[in-house]
């Protein structure tokens, strides 16, 4: 399918935090800031390319929509510009000093010993394994009385991490799904928001009432990361002692072994539990979230979700998901990338100047916070026609080579960009694929959809589904 034979009109505008005609009083800012950072924008933001703030608050920012000065940040000059004091206090405390959190010689070493299982060959290989995890999830909707409702956020959680224990983590989590579901929510939710202490620089041992509220997740999560390690040291202790038949190379045992190497750059215990901490929250919640999201808006365009049910008709057939096949489901991939740009996963990168710098033009003093938000680039007035409307045409062959490369950040960009991308991307089309080929979601009526930022984009009251079988 191509943008020029589209079979849909679009037309849906799905609901967002409508942006401010003007800057948030210092009060407001702070409410907004801590209840939902989506609802500190202005309109102005959406239509200029760079706008400096000189906060008195949180120091000098520089929100940046130029796609070239975005390639200067997040590519030419990279090294220039490190995650920011804020963004690091909030990763530290949810997913440690993992690959996503960490820089300088500590990333560069992690993500040389990762980087094999994210290959694009090595992707392809765990496509059977998507493949099962996506049909089991189609089987449990099969399951469900007819007209049943379910939140749609859940529901792709528990896939998103079955794929995870039939890829990366083969030995799995040892925990119902749906129970590490259930608490890894409520960790992000609790954990995952900026709170008062973080603005003012305050110890972030001072207990909060969302923190005290994501306490019990934490210890359920952190147990089971301990107990996982535990078990895969031990299993492979038993290996060098020479009864190590079976060995598993998945995620968690090439950080043991790179651990264990006497080199100097392998990595500690605690770089190996963030990093198994990393992938579980960085791997599950964000495919899991542009899957929802996507739903939700085939919802609302009743005729784009007609066209993609057709393309996976004639593609799959009764067939499963293959390689052949899953290229094939061009309109299904470009509903999920169209998704991400309205509702992206992670909707806002920030760095700081290392050093002053010169971007687009305007001098950057060192210490400056760049704010590179795909929640704004993504709904900018100059960067896309019509930018509220969901419109998967956009992504077609056709029109997709339009997209200039740095106004579209689902993944980021440089050498910091999503090492998942290849992997998410194919198990949401594989995951999708098979969840609307027998059944249809219908938005319940008079639901309230709040997206939400928490680290990730989320809908705060979730997403209300309706479930009925197609045929
Ligand atoms: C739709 C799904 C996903 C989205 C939208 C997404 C988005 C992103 C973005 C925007 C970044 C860059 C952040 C920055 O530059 O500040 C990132 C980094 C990262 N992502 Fe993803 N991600 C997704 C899926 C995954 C999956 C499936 C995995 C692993 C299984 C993963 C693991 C990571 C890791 C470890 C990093 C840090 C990379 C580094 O700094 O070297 N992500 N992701």
């Amino acid at each position: 399918m191509t943008a020029a034979s589209l079979p849909f009109v679009a037309a849906y505008r799905p609901p967002a935090p409508v942006p401010h005609a003007a800057p948030l009083k210092p009060r407001q800012y702070i409410r907004a800031l801590t209840d939902n950072p989506l609802t500190i924008w202005t309109q102005a933001q959406f239509e200029e390319l760079y706008i400096q703030i000189d906060g008195r608050l949180l120091g000098p920012r520089l929100i940046i929509n130029d796609p070239e000065g975005i390639r200067h940040v997040l590519v030419d000059n990279e090294a220039n510009y490190l995650r920011d004091d804020l963004q690091k206090r909030i990763l530290t405390r949810t997913i440690g000093l993992g690959l996503f959190a960490a820089e300088g010689q500590a990333w560069r070493a992690q993500r040389r010993i990762l980087a094999p299982l994210f290959a694009p060959r090595a992707v392809g290989g765990f496509l059977p394994a998507m493949v099962e995890a996506a049909a089991a999830g189609a089987r449990r909707l099969a399951a469900l009385p007819e007209g049943s409702v379910i939140d749609a956020a859940p529901m792709m959680s528990a896939i998103a991490l079955d794929v995870l224990e039939r890829t990366l983590f083969r030995e799995g989590f040892g925990v119902p799904l749906a129970e590490l579901s259930r608490h890894s929510n409520a960790f992000i939710e609790g954990a995952g928001g900026v709170s008062l202490l973080d603005l003012f620089g305050l110890p972030s041992w001072i207990p909060t009432w969302r923190a005290l509220r994501a306490h019990r997740s934490r210890r359920f999560i952190g147990d089971m990361v301990d107990r996982m390690v535990a078990e895969r040291r031990a299993r492979l202790a038993a290996g060098a002692a020479g009864t190590g038949e079976g060995e598993i190379r998945d995620l968690l045992a090439l950080l043991l072994d790179a651990a264990d190497r006497e080199t100097g750059i392998g990595l500690s215990n605690r770089e190996v539990r963030d990093n198994v901490l990393t992938f579980i929250g960085a791997g599950h919640e964000t495919t899991a979230g542009a899957l929802a999201w996507t739903l939700l808006l085939l919802s609302g365009a009743p005729d784009v979700r007609a066209a993609v049910e057709a393309e996976i008709d004639s593609v799959l057939g009764a067939g499963p998901v293959t390689a052949e096949t899953v290229a094939d489901l061009v309109l299904t991939r470009a509903a999920i990338e169209e998704a991400m740009r309205l509702y992206p996963s992670a909707p806002f990168l920030g760095r700081a100047a290392v050093k002053d710098d010169v971007i687009g033009g305007r001098p950057v003093k060192a210490g400056t916070i760049v704010m590179i938000v795909p929640w704004i680039i993504h709904r900018h007035q100059r960067l896309w026609s019509d930018p509220g409307l969901f419109d998967p045409g956009r992504f077609l062959p056709g029109r997709r080579d339009l997209i200039p490369r740095y106004a579209y950040l689902p993944f980021g960009a440089g050498p910091r960009v999503c090492i998942g991308s290849v992997f998410a991307l194919q198990e949401a089309v594989v995951v999708l694929a098979n969840a609307l080929r027998d059944h249809r979601f219908d938005l319940v009526e008079g639901a309230r959809i709040e997206p939400t930022q928490r680290i990730t984009l989320r809908a705060r009251h979730g997403i209300p589904m309706r479930v009925s079988r197609r045929r």
